[in-house]
């Protein structure tokens, strides 16, 4: 793989900007990475661990003179950080970030990009429930996918440089439209989320009663749930606040099914559920055949969250 932009600045440096890093230089991507990350002891650890070429101690002297500025801060951050680094950006530059929500990213960061600067939004699916700057891995995105999410005539050359960087760090890259984005997430990814918290939050209440045994006898099912419950509180109180509509729509569809089911059960329609269930069992079959159960390898998991 050959090298794809002569400077990268990475903004953020935790699980995606680290494991970004790592991917670019596993793959000889980019010449010099920088790094910008707001706190002070964030900037330390990652001169600690090698994590980037140079770390720099603003975002504006992170953002000079690089090809690529890599937004990796959480959703509700994206625009203030734009509006930060807008005056240091080197015309002809692209902008891109990797937020789990592309509309409200969209609206908040595209105001700050000066003309003759190109805006890609990305968003690679892929993550751990860890985070910080230790918390990344070269093989994060290894077969993946990254969303690529640009404005109509956007231009072609920067959405194909991006394009290509993702698929030098192992992902498989498409495009999609901003809202369909929000909407596939909202089912795939944020619904999900809410509902293992919710789970996690249930086994909690109830600890006094069953003393702590949820936590010692917690089959596979609900070890994932506290796995996915255990991701950063900050990217997900945006990640809910910023993509509220979609969310909202798929909890509501959420509610009627659970509801159905929850009559199934009281009223013995065995059939109901053995139908349901036998639906669903052939929806995890079928993402097999197709060689998308890419669960990535458990990198980087054993280590404590930052
Ligand atoms: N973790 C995942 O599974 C995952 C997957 C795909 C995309 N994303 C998206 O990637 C982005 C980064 O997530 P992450 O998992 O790397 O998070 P992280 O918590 O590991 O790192 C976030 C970084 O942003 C910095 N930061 C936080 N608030 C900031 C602010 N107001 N201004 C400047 N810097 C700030 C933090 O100090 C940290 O360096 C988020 O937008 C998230 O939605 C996360
Ligand atoms: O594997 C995990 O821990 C994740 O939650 C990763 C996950 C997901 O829901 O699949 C989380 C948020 C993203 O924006 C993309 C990926």
């Amino acid at each position: 793989m050959s090298q794809v932009y002569d400077r990268v600045a990475l903004i953020g440096l935790g699980l995606i900007a680290s494991s970004m890093f790592w991917a670019m230089k596993r793959a000889g991507l980019a010449g010099e990475v920088t790094g910008y990350a707001r706190s002070a002891e964030t900037r330390e650890t990652a001169r600690q661990i090698g994590l980037c070429d140079r770390v720099c101690d603003s975002a504006v002297e992170a953002v000079e003179g690089a090809d690529l500025i890599v937004l990796c801060v959480p959703v509700g951050a994206m625009g203030a950080v734009a509006q930060e680094i807008s005056a240091a950006l080197k015309p002809g530059a692209t902008v891109t970030d990797v937020g789990s929500v592309k509309r409200h990213v969209i609206q908040s960061v595209a105001p700050h990009i000066p003309e003759g600067v190109h805006f890609v939004p990305a968003h690679p699916l892929a993550g751990t429930e860890h985070s910080g700057p230790e918390s990344g891995f070269a093989e994060l995105y290894d077969n993946r996918w990254c969303l690529l999410v640009p404005a109509e005539g956007s231009d072609r050359d920067a959405v194909e440089n991006l394009r290509a960087l993702w698929e030098g760090m192992g992902a498989n890259v498409e495009e999609m439209d901003a809202d369909h984005h929000d909407l596939v997430l909202a089912v795939t990814s944020h619904a999900p989320h809410l509902i293992a918290y919710t789970m996690v939050g249930v086994a909690d209440d109830l600890s006094r009663v069953t003393d702590s045994e949820v936590i010692k006898y917690s089959a596979a099912g609900f070890r994932d749930f506290t796995r996915i419950a255990a991701s950063d509180p900050t990217m997900w109180r945006d990640v809910f606040l910023t993509n509220k509509d979609a969310t909202l729509e798929i909890l509501g569809r959420f509610t009627e099914e659970l509801f159905a089911l929850q009559r199934a059960i009281r009223t013995g329609d065995g059939e109901q559920l053995f139908d349901y269930f036998t639906r669903t069992r052939a929806i995890r079959r079928g993402i097999i055949e197709a060689g998308q159960d890419t669960d990535a390898p458990d990198f980087g998991r054993g280590k404590a969250a930052q």
